[in-house]
């Protein structure tokens, strides 16, 4: 049996291998030690292999799932070893096989996936060569078939980890990991699995095409090679062709609004920042009836298509609903089964009865929800509608097929409903004949022996026995020979129970394996049905994705937004959602970044609601172009490509990164990406560093993006100089929020107006925050003398002068030296000697406006 073991053992030497033996999977070596380190199991030291004690851990078959979820938790991968031979029939030790492998990133079990999220494995093929830096992404879930592909250059890869959220990802062994993959459960692989001729076939076989033209993926070298490798893993760890794979999504990273990582992060779409699933958007947004719908509303927000067509057409399906009885669809989409996961686990042959059951209650539920979504005129509902018209064999065949309800499991029987198979139907009446045996047999033998309290019962461990008290033993006949004794009573057998025990426990078993014959032959059956199931599964999720952001335009008041070729972004009354939710009373504000304002310097207090202001108008953005209503008044937005964000201050110290320095990567990044219509927020840029410096930085980025990007940017920030830049930037305009002060302190207004604001309130919101009084006393003091210290010093340094130098450079010419001021030339040019006393005092009013930057007369 070791033997066996190591031959198997070594064939998958880097997953945890759970060996079958009887009713426990045993681990063995280190696998064992380190299963018992990670699942708190006992080690022990049974008998010798190659002299050395065998140390072996196991957890009962049962118990399973439980363990499975927390290894693959723990992202380990383990190989589920079955005994495949007959015990009865074999010969030394009996066959085994490994039957599936579960790693993070193929898991299909209810029990290891969550069921609103999806879990992608993706396989990443390196750039071929130096000159031509692209690198080849192919991602699957497992779980509903979707495959995808794309090519992207080196430095977006930490854009596509974050929209794709991989469970796991594939990597050749021989080539270093990027930094964007540190962290991430990596899986090496052979580099030869990455061949791109290779995946191109496996490609078309898997689809079933000659060519990839079909699916517009031809040409794509790095994709087919990262597709082989994903596509060999995948199936090695099901063991069997992934049968439910017939389509193949090319993406471009052009075919979506752009969000990077931080901008996912900053926005709280999934996650607030402290990594908590609520208050944030999604838990907002996802009042769906059904998991495959949160899932898909996750897609939507993960991905909102650029082209404003996708999004145009949700929109006037929400309308269509709200115009119409869309509760009644949305109560008849309650309760329904995740067909998309149960198709994909038929298509694996690893569904399980309960499953199909729940599948063929929701393929019922079907007309119902045809005739309920047939109350609306719209196109896209319309479409789903159709896609929910399926053949009815699938569903004729469950309901003969299936047990109502069906057993938890096939191994117990009572899975097929009766009067589906004659042979199962007869198998089965000998098992229940024996209720009706044994009430007879019982009265039989209490009359022969006279034993008025003699039971004839059937249990499932000692099977068929006559149970006698102690007290009647010495009445029980010569033919009856014992067979257990209990505390209060004696246990017999017959020949004639005997015979009766051995004929129904053989129907039972014949039973039971008829049963496993029957149910692999209605998986078989039903494979036919797994394509129309995938599409129906979309359907159902479409409609209720589309049903819950009516319902959520309706509870929040949203409206239609209108997705217009005409640039710019034009918000009236706009409302953070999640914020709203959380505040008693929500100011509502405006927001237009039109080509002739393109940015906006936003001051104000801490706490006046800056952030919120920026965020609210890229969520609103992105629920516009994900298709959803929008929590405003009107809102008009142009054609977009990203949304990048700069927002706070977090440390990355795990990766080696200071707070300014991630600050500063992630404005470069920005910098390099943005374009004229990109939608950038930035939040108090240069805070990190001291302030001469911040401030500096933080001019020459605004510059940057104003001038060279030409992106629509709101610029918040504490620098006051910074309220300048629109006197020297034309497009650009000064915002602040409001706030009034009460006697000593400050009350937030957070509304929104236009030009700079008075003062800063750090202090007095520091005094809100509950500082000491002599902390505050003592910073009102040192403010004063603060600010009488830059005022002299500003007065020295003209900042906007530098601003205004650095315009050409941002043109694309290198502004090498200062250049010349024309106040200093103005200077050097006066002969004091030659002024009147009224000249020079005309002189000395110009040379102050020119120092304001007013314009002569
Ligand atoms: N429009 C609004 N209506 C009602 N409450 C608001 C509004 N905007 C912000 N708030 C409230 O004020 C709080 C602070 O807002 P926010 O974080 O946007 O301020 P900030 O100006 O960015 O502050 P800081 O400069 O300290 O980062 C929010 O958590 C919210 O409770």
């Amino acid at each position: 049996m070791m033997q066996q073991y190591l031959r198997i053992k070594a064939e998958h030497p880097d997953v945890l291998v759970l060996y079958r033996m009887g009713d426990f999977y045993e681990l063995f070596y280190a696998d064992a030690e380190k299963a018992a380190r990670l699942l708190d199991l006992t080690l022990t030291r049974r008998g010798q292999s190659a002299g050395q004690p065998i140390v072996m851990a196991g957890v009962p078959v049962q118990a399973l799932d439980t363990y499975l979820a927390k290894l693959v938790r723990l992202g380990e991968s383990v190989a589920i070893c079955e005994q495949v031979g007959d015990p009865a029939t074999s010969k030394g030790p009996v066959e085994r096989r490994v039957e599936r492998i579960v790693t993070p990133g193929t898991r299909l079990d209810d029990g290891l996936l969550d069921d609103k999220t999806d879990c992608a494995l993706l396989a990443i093929a390196p750039p071929a060569s130096k000159r031509e830096p692209r690198l080849g992404l192919a991602w699957l879930v497992l779980a509903s078939g979707a495959l995808r592909v794309a090519e992207c250059t080196p430095d977006a890869l930490d854009t596509w980890i974050a929209r794709i959220q991989p469970a796991e990802v594939l990597w050749p062994q021989d080539q270093a990991v990027p930094d964007g993959l540190q962290g991430l459960p990596l899986c090496p692989r052979a580099p030869w699995q990455f061949d791109p001729a290779a995946g191109s076939d496996k490609l078309c076989r898997q689809l079933g095409v000659q060519a990839l033209d079909a699916f517009g993926a031809q040409g794509l070298a790095r994709a087919h090679a990262a597709a082989g490798a994903l596509l060999s893993y995948a199936e090695q760890t099901q063991g069997r062709l992934l049968g439910h794979v017939t389509q193949l999504q090319v993406e471009q990273s052009d075919d979506t609004l752009l969000l990077d990582a931080a901008a996912r992060r900053n926005l709280e779409l999934t996650q607030t920042l402290r990594g908590e699933p609520a208050p944030t958007l999604i838990s907002l947004l996802d009042v769906c009836q059904g998991a495959a719908g949160s899932r898909l509303l996750r897609q939507w927000l993960a991905a909102p298509p650029r082209a404003q067509a996708v999004a145009r057409q949700r929109h006037a399906a929400i309308a269509a609903l709200l115009r119409g009885p869309w509760q009644a669809l949305r109560d008849a989409l309650r309760g329904l089964a995740d067909l998309e996961r149960i198709a994909s686990r038929l298509a694996l042959q690893q569904v399980r009865p309960r499953e199909l059951a729940a599948a063929r209650d929701t393929l019922r539920k079907l007309p119902e929800i045809i005739a309920q979504a047939g109350a609306f005129d719209d196109p896209l509902l319309a479409a789903q509608r159709a896609l929910l018209e399926l053949p009815s064999a699938p569903l004729d065949l469950l309901q003969a097929a299936l047990a109502d309800p069906p057993a938890l499991n096939i191994r117990d029987g009572g899975v097929i409903a009766t009067g589906f198979d004659a042979e199962l139907d007869e198998l089965r009446a000998i098992g229940q004949d024996c209720s009706a045996f044994l009430l007879e047999m019982e009265a039989r033998e209490r009359a022969r022996t006279g034993i008025a309290n003699l039971r004839v019962l059937y249990n499932r461990v000692h099977g068929f026995a006559i149970e006698v008290t102690h007290g009647q033993a010495d009445k029980v006949p010569a033919d009856y020979r014992r067979r257990q004794t209990l505390k209060g009573s004696e246990r017999y057998i017959t020949p004639e129970l005997k015979a009766f025990e051995d004929k129904a426990l053989s129907a039972q078993d014949r039973g039971l394996a008829r049963e496993r014959v029957l149910y692999a032959q209605l998986i078989a059956d039903l494979q036919p049905a797994v394509a129309h199931w995938q599409r129906a599964a979309r359907a159902l999720a479409t409609l209720d994705v589309l049903t819950a952001l009516a319902e959520r335009a309706q509870t929040w008041n949203w409206v239609c937004p209108e997705l217009s070729p005409l640039p710019g972004i034009d918000i009236r009354a706009g409302r953070h959602p999640v914020v709203q939710a959380q505040v008693e009373r929500f100011v509502p504000n405006d927001c237009v970044l039109l080509p002739s304002s393109r940015t906006q310097i936003i001051t104000g207090p801490n706490m006046g609601g800056k952030s919120t202001y920026m965020r609210q108008t890229a969520i609103i953005a992105l629920l516009a172009y994900m298709g959803s209503f929008v929590p405003a008044r009107l809102a008009r937005i142009g054609p977009l490509d990203a949304i990048h964000t700069r927002i706070g201050a977090a440390d990355d110290v795990a990766g080696g990164r200071s707070t300014f320095m991630v600050e500063m990567t992630e404005a470069a990044a920005i910098l390099r990406g943005a374009t004229a219509q990109s939608l950038v927020l930035m939040d108090e840029v240069g805070r990190g560093t001291s302030t001469f410096d911040g401030l500096a930085l933080a001019l020459a980025i605004a510059a940057h993006l104003h001038e060279r990007c030409r992106a629509y940017t709101l610029f918040a920030t504490h620098y006051f100089e910074l309220t300048d830049f629109p006197a020297h930037h034309a497009d650009s305009v000064n915002l602040h929020v409001s706030a009034a002060e009460h006697g000593d302190g400050i009350v937030f207004l957070h509304e929104v107006q236009s030009g700079p604001a008075s003062r800063s309130y750090g202090v007095q919101v520091a005094q809100l925050a509950g500082m000491p009084q002599a902390v505050i006393r003592d910073a009102r003091k040192r403010l004063e003398t603060l600010q009488q210290a830059q005022a002299a010093q500003l007065s020295q340094l003209d900042l906007f002068a530098l601003a205004a130098d650095s315009g050409p450079a941002a043109n694309g010419h290198a502004a090498e030296s200062i250049a010349p001021d024309p106040l200093r030339e103005r200077l050097a040019d006066i002969d004091p000697d030659a002024l009147s006393p009224r000249q020079a005092l005309d002189l000395l009013y110009e040379l102050r406006r020119s120092a304001r930057g007013e314009l002569d007369g």
